[in-house]
């Protein structure tokens, strides 16, 4: 099924949150969503206890992520306690992804061989797909940029762009996909897991005027 976009503002998720002066931080900026990740080969892992008291400082209608690599549904069954929807960045099927009562999202490295209407198609129950670079061995959050001209203009599923985005290069990222959301980490953060408050609040202003020169 084709998802009909209309013109609409783009909404962001900053990721990796670790500190609550972030949280803080991100929510002031205008964050539409805050990530958490729980896989522990990153830096910016949160423990469950992290996640809990970190998620309950989060105001009504921010949406709290919580992004897994491959991990015990046990794990994330509890976690999802505190989150209010999924992200999956490593091999999971549709049926694992579906099994946790939350909507979720797949992310999606962008290697030379992936078909993004295959792919689309494969994960029709997710909310969206979460595209970002492709890096051999590194599950995401390279701070690298991939083609944005790989992406399809007619995807059957909502793009959440990701993948080396900063307040320098959105504007352009916005103009050429058209995303439904922006998503960015080592972008916004002064060391990994620490974010700025200048480069957060940078990056949605940068977001801000491109959507009002796109939609003007
Ligand atoms: O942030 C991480 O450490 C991470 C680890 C494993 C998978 C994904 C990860 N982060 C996600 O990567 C993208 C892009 O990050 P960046 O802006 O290029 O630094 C983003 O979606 C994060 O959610």
């Amino acid at each position: 099924m084709k998802v009909a976009c209309p013109p609409m503002r783009t909404r962001i998720k900053f990721c990796g949150m670790t500190r609550e002066q972030d949280v803080a931080d991100a929510v002031a900026a205008g964050a539409d969503a805050l990530g958490f990740v729980l896989w522990p080969g990153s830096k910016r892992c949160v423990g469950e206890e992290r996640l809990a008291a970190l998620a309950a400082q989060v105001p009504a209608f921010v949406t709290r992520v919580g992004l897994f690599v491959d991990q015990d549904p046990e794990l994330i069954a509890r976690c999802a306690e505190h989150l209010d929807l999924l992200q999956f960045h490593g091999d999971e099927t549709p049926a694992f992804c579906s099994g946790f009562g939350r909507p979720w999202i797949k992310a999606l490295r962008m290697r030379d061989d992936l078909d993004l209407h295959a792919a689309a198609a494969s994960f029709e129950s997710a909310q969206a797909l979460l595209l970002d670079a492709y890096r051999p061995g590194v599950p995401g959050g390279t701070g690298e940029t991939f083609d944005w001209s790989r992406i399809p203009a007619s995807l059957a599923k909502p793009v959440i762009l990701a993948g080396g985005l900063t307040a320098d290069n959105v504007a352009g990222a916005i103009e050429r996909v058209r995303p439904f959301a922006v998503d960015i980490s080592g972008g916004v953060e002064a060391e990994p897991g620490c974010k700025d408050p200048r480069l957060l609040s940078a990056f949605a202003a940068a977001v801000t005027e491109a959507d009002r020169k796109r939609l003007a």
